[in-house]
């Protein structure tokens, strides 16, 4: 029998209100998160003088991601041959998703990569988000892909994810490098809105104190890892600075988890490389999808694309952060992280 990962405490009741339509809310459902989000405790946000975070199941969390999550708390059905793509904001997500995405459909575009969805559809596109896209109606999920992605905390995540059993692969980064790519997604988006961007001290002290979205980052990363520690075969790490260093090893290691390994045949054929120079930041950045195209046009969560895509280097906060800013989150994670067998370096 499989073993179903342990269960966290969800407090939002089950409802039987129905859907609206197309995969919206229900309205009594919007309600229904409304009424308790304005129960939470609450901070101010990265975005500017109206903007708050509210705390939920320990994490903090702007309100529509927060909506986004309650709703697949109540309604996401997730399958046991699922393959959940797990990852604080900013920490290599986008990477995984195509990497995953890559390795999973490799067969449908054998001989000529050139046919990859990769090319044409932003890797958001192609792995949904859980409390985002399918929140609200995980009926509208290509049943064909059982890949699905999510920033959920493992704490928070939807019941049924835990008791199907299905596995879990997540990514986690330098905090420093997750806070610096943080703030300029955040300050990008802002100025492009034409508001003045939340400094990057003060977000800095924010993060140091986990008020960011899906934040304290450092709980997001050891929730998973104290689950991977009581299942290992069901949830694996990896860290984006070590699959930078050696692509190849983990994409194998990725592939045989996910239950697709490279066959022999393949490797000699070169599939392991051609998967590895699809998902390249180079690559992607650099195709018109990722360059000039929309994720969730027309939406309130619509974004640019190449938002996703920055530097996608390692240690690019030595640019950004003075040596002691550098030393006191580094400082402040190894406490959190203490006892738990999980370094940082
Ligand atoms: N293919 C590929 N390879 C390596 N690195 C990549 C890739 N794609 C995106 N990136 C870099 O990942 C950072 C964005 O993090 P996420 O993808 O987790 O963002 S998000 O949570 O999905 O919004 C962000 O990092 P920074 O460059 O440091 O800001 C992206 O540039």
């Amino acid at each position: 029998m499989e073993p179903c990962l342990s269960s966290p405490q969800i407090h939002l009741p089950k409802t039987n209100d129905g859907e609206g339509k197309s995969g919206e809310p229900s309205a009594v459902h919007v309600k229904k998160c409304k009424e308790i989000i304005s129960t939470l405790p609450r901070k101010k946000g990265w975005k500017g003088s109206s903007d708050y975070l509210h705390q939920y199941q320990g994490f903090w969390y702007y309100d529509s991601f927060l909506e986004g999550i309650m709703s697949a708390q109540d309604h996401f059905q997730a399958r046991s041959q699922d393959i959940i793509v797990a990852s604080c904001p900013k920490t290599g997500t986008t990477w995984l998703k195509a990497l995953t995405f890559a390795i999973a459909t490799r067969t449908s575009f054998d001989d000529s990569t050139c046919t990859s969805p990769l090319l044409t559809k932003a890797p958001h596109e192609c792995v949904p988000f859980l409390e985002i896209d399918l929140a609200n109606d995980s009926s509208n999920r290509n049943m064909e892909l059982n890949l699905v992605a999510t920033h959920i905390p493992y704490v928070s995540l939807p019941h049924s994810i835990l008791a199907s059993g299905c596995k879990i692969v997540y990514i986690w980064r330098d905090p420093k490098d997750v806070f610096v790519s943080m703030w300029y997604f955040v300050a990008k988006q802002m100025i492009s809105k034409d508001s003045e961007p939340i400094s990057l001290e003060e977000a800095f002290e924010l993060f140091c104190q986990g008020i960011v979205n899906y934040g304290p980052y450092w709980d997001h990363v050891l929730g998973f890892w104290r689950a991977r520690v009581e299942f290992p075969e069901k949830i694996m790490f990896v860290k984006y600075e070590e699959m930078m260093k050696d692509t190849c090893f983990y994409v194998k290691k990725l592939a045989e988890f996910m239950g697709y390994p490279f066959t022999s045949e393949e490797e000699e054929r070169g599939m392991v490389e051609n998967v590895i120079n699809m998902c390249k930041f180079e690559k992607l950045s650099n195709l018109e999808v990722n360059k000039n195209g929309m994720h969730r046009p027309n939406t309130s969560l619509e974004i640019e694309n190449n938002l996703y895509f920055r530097k996608g280097k390692v240690g690019d906060w030595e640019n950004e952060l003075t040596a002691e800013m550098g030393a006191r989150l580094d400082w402040i994670v190894e406490q959190k992280l203490s006892g738990s067998g999980l370094k940082l370096m």
